[in-house]
């Protein structure tokens, strides 16, 4: 892109609003013509808030959460990078999610929708503290952008930028906290019948049943190959969560029940009630990067009034105007 269009680009895009929120922490907040909106802390690139154009949140954050470094905020869409969970030797979910990202002043050409013109891009790149841990140089760049219709997506893109020729491996996740009425009252599809890691099995591989996900004990799953969209139906809200993933095989489903709950001091006791992780990842066959070389996961999310059955899962039907 030439430097006019780049300057043309950055005046037809919807401005976006940089304030403090939490302990003077800084967010910057989407907000589209019809209503909808989300936020994104620089601390962790998290997204803490979306909602819908009625201006109800579909994230679960909780009341308990610390917005202090370095602890992680609990809930929204904390990025795991470059490990998911304890699958390696860094700590729990990786380092991204407790460091402060930067505004991307100046991203490299980036395909964009012409109808969306709310986003914002952030940029990770490695402090001194980190190579100590993971020696490697990357730029991982961030575009969140919030559609027209308030779909809520997140795009990855992490370089690999060592200069001594290394090539480095990483894990990764979007941990999203859904907001649901009661979670014995939801419903996944899309999953059934796929192998998956339990992770409270000593990661073994089990072969999931038939029939739709559903919800009465803890539960910590890596499902495996899954396909590119998940819903999550919840009867109470009559709301459906549609998840539509690429580059990200991988599907974690994640609720810590009443004892975990307990047990997280950023946790209420009945937290667990009302959020569900789905979480798009690549865990199980981890990505290389060699110098030069970039990978891109991207996350769509769209929420809509349930007005389909059990056993049909067809989001063309869900999402009006039958978008792929
Ligand atoms: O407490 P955190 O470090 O944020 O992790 C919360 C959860 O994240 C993922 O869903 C993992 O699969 C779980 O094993 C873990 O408990």
């Amino acid at each position: 892109m030439s430097s006019t269009a780049a300057v043309t680009a950055a005046i037809e895009r919807v401005p976006v609003e940089i304030c403090k929120g939490m302990n003077g922490l800084e967010k910057v907040v989407l907000r589209e013509a019809r209503g909808s909106s989300a936020e994104v802390y620089l601390y962790g690139g998290h997204i803490t808030s979306w909602k819908n154009d009625h201006g109800e949140e579909l994230l679960f954050v909780s009341s308990k959460a610390i917005f202090k470094p370095p602890k992680p905020i609990r809930g929204g869409i904390p990025i795991c990078f470059p490990q998911f969970s304890n699958h390696g030797f860094l700590e729990q979910h990786g380092f991204a999610r407790n460091r402060f990202w930067s505004i991307d002043t100046n991203p490299p050409p980036f395909p964009t929708n012409s109808s969306t013109k709310t986003f914002v891009d952030l940029i990770l790149k490695p402090i001194e503290e980190d190579m100590k841990i993971w020696p490697h140089s990357f730029e991982f760049r961030l575009r969140v952008t919030l559609g027209p219709s308030g779909d809520l997506m997140l795009t990855s893109r992490i370089r690999n930028t060592n200069t001594d020729g290394k090539p480095f491996t990483f894990t990764f996740a979007y941990h999203t906290y859904f907001s649901v009425s009661d979670i014995s009252e939801v419903r996944v599809e899309g999953l059934e019948t796929l192998d998956y890691l339990d992770s409270l099995q000593n990661k073994q591989r089990f072969t999931e049943q038939g029939d739709a996900i559903t919800f009465e004990s803890e539960v910590d799953k890596i499902y495996l190959s899954t396909p590119t969209k998940i819903a999550i139906l919840d009867h109470e809200k009559k709301r459906t969560f549609v998840i539509r993933k690429d580059g990200l095989p991988d599907a974690v489903v994640w609720n810590p029940w009443d004892k975990k709950a307990k047990a997280m001091a950023d946790f209420g006791d009945d937290d667990y009630k009302h959020m569900l992780c789905v979480e798009a990842a690549a865990v199980e066959k981890p990505i290389t990067l060699k110098p030069g070389e970039e990978w891109r996961g991207r996350q769509e999310l769209s929420a809509v009034p349930s007005s389909y059955c059990s056993g049909q899962l067809d989001p063309q039907r869900v999402l009006l105007g039958g978008r792929n």
